[in-house]
């Protein structure tokens, strides 16, 4: 059994794959804490023959990870950001500063795609873009739904924030504090992905498939108008890019990899832009 690990900022998620058959036995997340220890919510290592490893977590969360798996497993991959993979050049000045779940997503999507422009929609919504040629442009981060809530409630008064409400894609002006909220900041994080991806477009002359993964992808995906597809497991698919394993993996395919979407037009994603500079 393989055991992939995405260490994010707010969760662990985990998923164990069949080496032999390339199927997807098991999956879970834990909040992302200081301490991982294998326990009730996390598979039995003792069927594990191999660990892969994408973490954006502190340097001493991956590395007590990576100790405490080393003694119990013969394989252990952890994926790092590099100026170079797969025929993507990373466009950071400083590539190993490069978040690794963006970069396992950028893989992934060149993989599947050729160019592409790739949002994780998790504590933070990356928006990135690589070319068909596979040079990496570099991307934009903004706070995720639940951060940009967060920071409503750290930085006023009034502002009384239910924390369990949904960030829902309702878009009317909301008439209580709130919808007002959550309708706000669902209107900031779809609008920005729609401008983002309509400027690169535009400025690079090339309309590229969208793909969409972490923990908010569907309720983004709703407000999204752009073509796009919804990949959940788009940075385990870069890790299976990185430390290809099994049969399958190493034919190149991706686990749960979606059709490709197939972009608007150039013209289409120009006059859109042009409209809504206008208003
Ligand atoms: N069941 C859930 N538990 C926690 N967060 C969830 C859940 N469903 C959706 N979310 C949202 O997903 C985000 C976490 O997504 P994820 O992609 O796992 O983030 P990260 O990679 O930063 O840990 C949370 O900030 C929250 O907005
Ligand atoms: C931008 C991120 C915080 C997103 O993390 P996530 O929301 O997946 O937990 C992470 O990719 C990261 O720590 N990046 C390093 C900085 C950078 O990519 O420029
Ligand atoms: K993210």
């Amino acid at each position: 059994m393989i055991l992939d690990l995405d260490i994010g900022n707010t969760l662990s998620k985990w998923r164990l794959k069949d080496a032999e058959s390339s199927e997807i036995r098991s999956r879970g997340a834990v909040w992302t804490r200081e301490e991982w220890r294998p326990g009730a919510d996390i598979p039995d290592l003792d069927v594990v023959e191999a660990v892969r490893i994408s973490s954006v977590a502190r340097a001493a969360v991956l590395e007590e990870t990576v100790a405490l798996l080393r003694r119990r497993v013969r394989h252990v991959h952890v994926a790092h950001s590099t100026y170079e993979a797969l025929g993507v050049i990373n466009g950071y000045e400083e590539p190993g500063r490069l978040g690794v779940d963006r970069w396992m997503g950028a893989l992934a999507g060149y993989q599947l795609a050729g160019g592409c422009c790739a949002v994780d929609c998790g504590s933070a919504i990356t928006i990135d873009f690589v070319l068909p040629g596979g040079s990496h442009l570099g991307g934009y981060i903004i706070p995720g739904l639940r951060l940009m809530k967060e920071s409503l409630k750290l930085g006023t008064r009034n502002v009384a924030i239910d924390p369990e409400s949904e960030a829902d894609e309702l878009l009317e002006p909301g008439r209580r504090t709130v919808d007002a909220v959550n309708h706000g900041i669902y209107m900031a994080a779809v609008s920005a992905i729609n401008r983002i991806y309509s400027e690169v477009c535009d400025q690079e002359g090339i309309a590229l498939p969208m793909l969409l993964t972490g923990g908010d992808a569907r309720v983004v995906s709703r407000g999204v108008q752009v073509p796009h597809a919804v990949w959940p497991d788009m940075v385990y698919g870069g890790l299976e890019a990185c430390f290809p394993m099994t049969f399958a993996e190493r034919a190149g395919k991706m686990s749960g990899a979606p059709r490709v979407p197939e972009p608007v037009s150039l013209e289409k994603i120009r006059a859109g832009l042009a409209f809504s500079m206008l208003l």
